[in-house]
């Protein structure tokens, strides 16, 4: 029999909640934050922080601007009481934060945490049990009221230890802590007695935190528990309902939003989701959720690059390339028919009162990324994102037939290398496709005149030592010139495309004209830049010839 077998799990029993409204709700206001990242980050890393990367990890979350930040469990380890008084101590708490402190409902640990908290100007004491009845039944070996009786007793704990410290501004949380694996009534008869002990008014609330501590369901049923709960809590106007969504089935985030859809005032979770298991809430991605949505997610997320690298050596854990909205590949098209989307999109901003960018939901730049990311080349893209690369480093407003024609070498040349094409190795691609003559019939000194009307023009070509003098006529120079070229080479030459622009990121005012030729039925482009325009367009001319002559040579060859 084989061992990945499902009937070994049993679904999940959600609550009967017809009457469900937060499915109709939007979130217009971001949530009261609250950064688990310095204790449930911390307690889930191989290593944990040393004292010096808590330190940087703290002064990167007030950066951030989070008001409530848990610091640690201080009367678990010297570490984290040593970091609690150090911030106590050292002054580094400003006026505007909050530290937190998490504790079992135990006596010893609780008289601990708060000597930890000693001197300290506020703070949230954070007290927890376990509720559910997995824990209950082979944790514990209690029944509903011996849980009860461990969270009364942990309340008035905590009560009792404030009393004796009245120069700190004090702020109780309790969690029933695996909320999502308790009965919705059990959970919610716990909390009622804790709260009767700590007698909560609007003006003084407490904070009770519905963990889910394991994610056991689709999170539109954490919603429901949310809601059932906030309904049917006894002193609701002064309770601060929180939730700490864990994301074991990838949904944390989700989770949390359709919580606060339901009714709750606080989240707790952590920078980039650092966190037990598959992590914590992710913070940064609900904050950008709301962001992208018109909502002022009250945090400072414009430096991501900055949080990213704070994260990433604080927690040793890598970020992922793909991470919402913060991952280093997150605002990159490779594929053609999004890069062609965007680079139209992007050109049509200025002026606009909203962003609408197709592919892209919010602008790189507010957190910090610049547009060099935004198209990159593989073989995987078109002609939009090729032009647009030319453009943006290169000044080359390539026109659309030209695009046309040079992705047909850009995707064989990533085909061949089998990698991404750099915007240098595009450049020189178009050099090498468009502008480069050498080896080929290189235009000389040239005169024009005029005579009846009719322009003539005599030039000197040159080619590896050797050269030629040729001469046509024409309405206008590059006509005459197209004259003299047919002459030379015997060959039908017609002009199908013409575009010309100044080179914006050229220093002393160059131009590039851009042509394509039909010769004897086929079509070649050639770019031409120089100072003269007249000098940049038979430049051009002759470079869509010489392609002509070089694709002649490897037929013969
Ligand atoms: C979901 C969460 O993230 S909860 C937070 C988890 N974080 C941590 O545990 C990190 C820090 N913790 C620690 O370092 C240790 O657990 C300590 C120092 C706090 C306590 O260590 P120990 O005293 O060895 O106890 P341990 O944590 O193993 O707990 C076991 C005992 O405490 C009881 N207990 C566990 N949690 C709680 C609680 N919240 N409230 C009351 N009692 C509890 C257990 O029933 C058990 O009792 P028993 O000894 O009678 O069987
Ligand atoms: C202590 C509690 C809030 C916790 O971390 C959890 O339940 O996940
Ligand atoms: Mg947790």
């Amino acid at each position: 029999m084989s061992s990945f077998d499902h009937s070994k799990y049993k679904p999940f029993q959600a609550i009967a909640k017809p009457d469900r409204r937060w499915p109709d709700q939007r979130i217009e206001a971001a949530p009261l934050w609250c950064s688990v990242d310095l204790r449930d980050g911390n307690q889930a890393l191989i290593e944990p922080m040393t004292a010096r990367q808590k330190s940087r990890l703290w002064d990167q979350l007030v950066k951030v601007g989070f008001k409530e930040i848990e610091v640690g469990f201080p009367s678990a380890s010297s570490h984290d009481f040593n970091f609690v008084r150090e911030l106590i101590e050292n002054d580094r708490i400003p006026e505007d934060v909050t530290i937190q402190v998490l504790v079992q409902a135990r006596q010893e640990l609780i008289e601990k945490t708060f000597e930890a908290l000693k001197g300290a100007r506020r703070a949230v004491v954070h007290v927890y049990n376990s509720t559910s009845t997995v824990q209950r039944e082979q944790v514990f070996g209690l029944d509903r009221q011996g849980i009860i009786d461990i969270a009364v007793n942990g309340a008035e704990l905590v009560q009792a230890c404030a009393d004796k410290y009245p120069e700190t501004e004090w702020v109780f949380e309790y969690s029933p802590e695996s909320f999502t694996g308790t009965e919705i009534d059990f959970a919610l008869e716990v909390v009622n007695a804790v709260t009767a002990v700590w007698q909560p008014t609007p003006e003084k609330p407490v904070i009770i935190n519905l963990p889910a501590t394991v994610e056991m369901s689709t999170p539109n049923v954490y919603a429901d528990q949310i809601e059932w709960f906030c309904d049917n809590v006894a002193r609701r106007d002064s309770l601060l309902i929180s939730l700490h969504t864990h994301n074991d089935r990838g949904c944390g985030v989700a989770a949390a939003e359709l919580g606060v859809m339901a009714g709750a005032d606080r989240v707790e979770g952590t920078l980039m989701g650092n966190g037990e298991r598959t992590g914590n809430m992710d913070v940064v991605t609900m904050a950008m959720n709301l962001y992208s949505q018109g909502v002022d997610p009250k945090l400072n997320l414009a430096n991501m690059d900055e949080i990213i690298q704070t994260v990433k050596e604080c927690t040793q854990l890598p970020v992922h390339p793909r991470h919402p909205w913060a991952g280093e590949l997150v605002f990159t098209a490779f594929s053609g028919s999004h890069q062609d989307a965007i680079k139209k999109c992007l050109a049509q901003q200025e002026g606009r009162d909203h962003w609408d960018v197709a592919y892209l939901p919010i602008d790189p730049a507010d957190i910090g990324r610049s547009y060099q990311e935004v198209i990159r080349i593989n073989s995987q893209s078109g002609k939009g994102g090729i032009a647009y690369v030319l453009q943006r480093d290169y000044g080359y407003e390539i026109p659309r037939w030209l695009s046309v024609d040079f992705s047909g070498s850009v995707q064989a040349h990533a085909e061949e290398s089998e990698a991404e094409v750099g915007p240098e190795a595009i450049f020189d691609l178009f050099q090498k496709t468009y502008l480069n003559g050498e080896g080929r019939w290189q235009l000389g000194n040239y005169t024009v005149s005029r005579e009846d009307h009719v322009d003539k023009l005599q030039a000197e070509l040159s080619r590896e030592g050797v050269q030629q003098q040729i001469t046509g006529t024409g309405n206008g120079v590059v006509a005459s010139f197209v004259n003299a070229m047919e002459a030379f080479t015997g060959k039908q030459i017609v002009l199908v495309e013409y575009s010309e622009h100044a080179l914006s990121q050229s220093a002393d005012a160059e131009a590039v004209c851009y042509i394509q030729l039909n010769i004897e039925g086929d079509r070649y482009c050639g770019v031409g830049r120089s100072h003269d325009i007249v000098q940049a367009s038979l430049d051009g001319i002759l470079r869509a010839i010489n392609k002509s002559a070089d694709r002649d040579a490897e037929a013969a060859a």
